[in-house]
This record gives C-alpha cells, sequence and structure tokens, in this order.
C-alpha cells in the first residue's frame, strides 16, 4: 500500500535478479529501513526473528528463501536442507508450510540446474497470488461494511476494531484483515479503525497504526484491554481480524489476545469476523484448540519495551521487576462458535469444515498428502 503516496510492499526480488528487500518490521514506526536477504539462512532468520511476521509475508519470505537455497545448492540434499531449515523458523503460521511444500513441489521433479530459475519463478507467483487473493478478500469483505454503512446515519463513521496486524505488513499487499478497510477507504466510505496495541511485540500500535497512517485511514490506538468497553457502549460495529491457521472444524489461531475479544464482541452481539486466505486453512487439523502448535517466545518481549526518547534516540527499557518469572504465549484459538464469518478470496464462509470444504477442495487434497 502507500507509504507517504508511494506504493510499497513488504517484501520483493531486487533489481539483480535474486537478492531479496523486504521492509524490516522490527524497526517501525520510528525508522523505515528496508533489509536484503542474500541467502537461505537470512530469510530463516528473518522469520525467526520477526524482521518479517505476519502469516501470508512468512510464507512468501520462505519460498524465497528457498529460491536463495537454490543459488546455493541445488542438489536433493540442499533442497532437503533448505525445506528443513526454513520450516522450523516459526512453528503456528501453516503458511510457511504451504509454501514449502507448494515449492518442494515444483523443484523436487526438475533437474537441479534448472532448480534456482524455477524457485524464483514459482516464488514470484506465491507472491503474486498473495496479492491477487487479498483483492478477493477486500471486495468480500466491503460488503459487509458497505452493509453496515447502509445503516448508518449521514455523517456518520463504521467503526472496525482489529487485532495485531493483519495488513499489508503481513502478507506482500493489501493485507487480509485492512484489505476490506482499504477498499473502503479508497471507496469513499467513511471508516474508522480502533488498532489493539496488541502487547508484548506491539504489532497494532507500531505497525497497523503505522500503515494505517501512511495509507491516511482514520484510527484510533488503544489498551488492548478497551475493547470490550467500546463494544458495550456501541462503539464497535464490527471486529475484522487475520488468522496464522483455520483449522478444519472452523477454529481459529491467531494473535494472543484475539480470543478474549472474540469473547467480548459475543457478548455484545458484535459480528467477529476473521480474514484469511486460503493457504491459511489446514485441513489436517480437526480441533484448533486442541492441535494448533502455539509458539512461546523469548520473556524478553513481556519484560523489555523499546521507544523513542524525547531526543530521538532509541531506547529499550525493562518494565518487569528482575527475577520476575515471565511467559509470553504468542497465540491463542478462538473456537468457531465465536466467529461470525471467515472472509476469504471466495466468499464470506461460515465458520465449519462443510463450508471450507465446498469452498477450498484443493485444500482437503493438500492436507491428504
Ligand atoms: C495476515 S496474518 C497476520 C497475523 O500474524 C500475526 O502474528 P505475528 O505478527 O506473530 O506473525 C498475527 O497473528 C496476525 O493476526
Amino acid at each position: 500500500m502507500k507509504v507517504d503516496g508511494k506504493h510499497f510492499r513488504s517484501i520483493w526480488r531486487e533489481r539483480d535478479g535474486w537478492s531479496v528487500g523486504a521492509i524490516d518490521q522490527r524497526r517501525l514506526p520510528h525508522e523505515f529501513v528496508v533489509a536484503r536477504l542474500i541467502s537461505c539462512e537470512d530469510a530463516a532468520v528473518a522469520i525467526r526473528d520477526m524482521l518479517v511476521r505476519g502469516a501470508p509475508l512468512i510464507g512468501a519470505t520462505a519460498a524465497y528463501g528457498m529460491a536463495l537455497a537454490m543459488r546455493e545448492d541445488s542438489s536433493d540434499a540442499g533442497l532437503k536442507r533448505a525445506y528443513e531449515t526454513l520450516v522450523v523458523a516459526r512453528p503456528t503460521a501453516i503458511n510457511l508450510k504451504w509454501a514449502l511444500d507448494e515449492m518442494r513441489a515444483a523443484l523436487v521433479p526438475i533437474d537441479p540446474v534448472e532448480r534456482a530459475e524455477a524457485a524464483y519463478a514459482r516464488a514470484d507467483e506465491i507472491v503474486e497470488q498473495d496479492v491477487e487473493i487479498n483483492r478477493g478478500i477486500a471486495g468480500n469483505g466491503l460488503k459487509l461494511i458497505e452493509a453496515i454503512m447502509a445503516k448508518k446515519k449521514p455523517g456518520e463513521v463504521v467503526n472496525v476494531l482489529t487485532h495485531c496486524n493483519a495488513g499489508w505488513l503481513a502478507t506482500v499487499d493489501w493485507g487480509t484483515a485492512t484489505a476490506p478497510i482499504y477498499l473502503a477507504h479508497e471507496r469513499g466510505i467513511k471508516v474508522h479503525v480502533w488498532v489493539d496495541e496488541t502487547r508484548p511485540r506491539n504489532q497494532g500500535a507500531s505497525l497497523t497504526a503505522w500503515e494505517l497512517g501512511h495509507h491516511g485511514v482514520p484510527h484510533t490506538v488503544i489498551p488492548d484491554n478497551t475493547g470490550g468497553h467500546l463494544m458495550q457502549h456501541g462503539m464497535v460495529d464490527l471486529a475484522i481480524v487475520g488468522t496464522d491457521r483455520v483449522a478444519a472444524n472452523g477454529d481459529v489461531c491467531n494473535k494472543i489476545g484475539t480470543y478474549l475479544k472474540a469473547l467480548a464482541a459475543h457478548d455484545n452481539n458484535v459480528p467477529f469476523y476473521v480474514a484469511l486466505p486460503s493457504p491459511t486453512i489446514d485441513f489436517a487439523v480437526n480441533d484448533g484448540i486442541r492441535d494448533i502448535p502455539i509458539e512461546q517466545r523469548s520473556g524478553a518481549e513481556v519484560t523489555d519495551m523499546t521507544g523513542r526518547t524525547a531526543d530521538g534516540r532509541l531506547e529499550t527499557v525493562r518494565i518487569v521487576p528482575e527475577g520476575s518469572p515471565v511467559a509470553n504465549y504468542a497465540f491463542d484459538v478462538t473456537p468457531a462458535r465465536l466467529v461470525t464469518g471467515l472472509i476469504t478470496e471466495r466468499g464470506v464462509l461460515k465458520p465449519d469444515r462443510a463450508a471450507l470444504a465446498a469452498a477450498f477442495p484443493e485444500r482437503i487434497a493438500a492436507a491428504a498428502e
């Protein structure tokens, strides 16, 4: 999307034809820094350390990581090593394994001498497919926003709450949860976004607020615990969040705190939608709460905070007493019963196996492989 009028994507193949550029999201919102990935290991570290993050972008980065690996060693052993290096970078977003499986399926059958070129071609396809899918999500989600706007009085706005960052920074472009918001904004529909800060990594405060602001979308950053109050007072028309993995039964894994937001929405009859591209559907998992692996990250993400001082310096400070134990679960799972609908590129679906299977039969086949 736009950054001060200039169009950007979150990841791209550089002009040299082989290295990979990516916005270093750890530096936002205070610094806009572009990283250059030149090896498979660079791609794996970028995913693990959240230089890039967000399920679809993790998948795109892994795809280019395989292409970088094929430049280094396109043998069968090199292909296996690259897959194994990348697939363990983070455990929860299924898009990582999806992209690696897609790359492996394209590369195993061909001569090793052809693999590097083929890998970049397939990675480029995955990147362009993500953008197209998100445009589809935008159009399908827009209908929900338009239906709410139709019931509003002149001059009123549609208030959308979102959690974490499921914006264009979490994908290649457009985002998932934000895609309908950007399209509504571009169509002149007055939307306002309540942006959950999303402790401890603050993807909302640091990333969603940054991208919405640079694209000119009205928004307000709120502490994570505010959403329930806003819903009780009729200040949220709908919630739209992203997801890292949707189980076959419609359970939704997303950033920690999503489940609590869904409970508040359910209690206040606020529609709670989840936006996702079909690669995020995992038919191999039948019970999301029981079976989706929940990443636990470093306690330092909870004990420390980084910000900009009054004189412009970036500093990290400790906010938890030395010696206090810390737990840092990065995701939770919202049961399907709390989800109003799944906004996909093929329509808004009921969060259940029948709807998912009917819309995306190819995802069932993939899970069976
Ligand atoms: C469009 S997927 C975005 C999804 O990914 C985020 O997790 P992380 O920032 O840790 O990669 C979060 O769960 C978002 O909803």
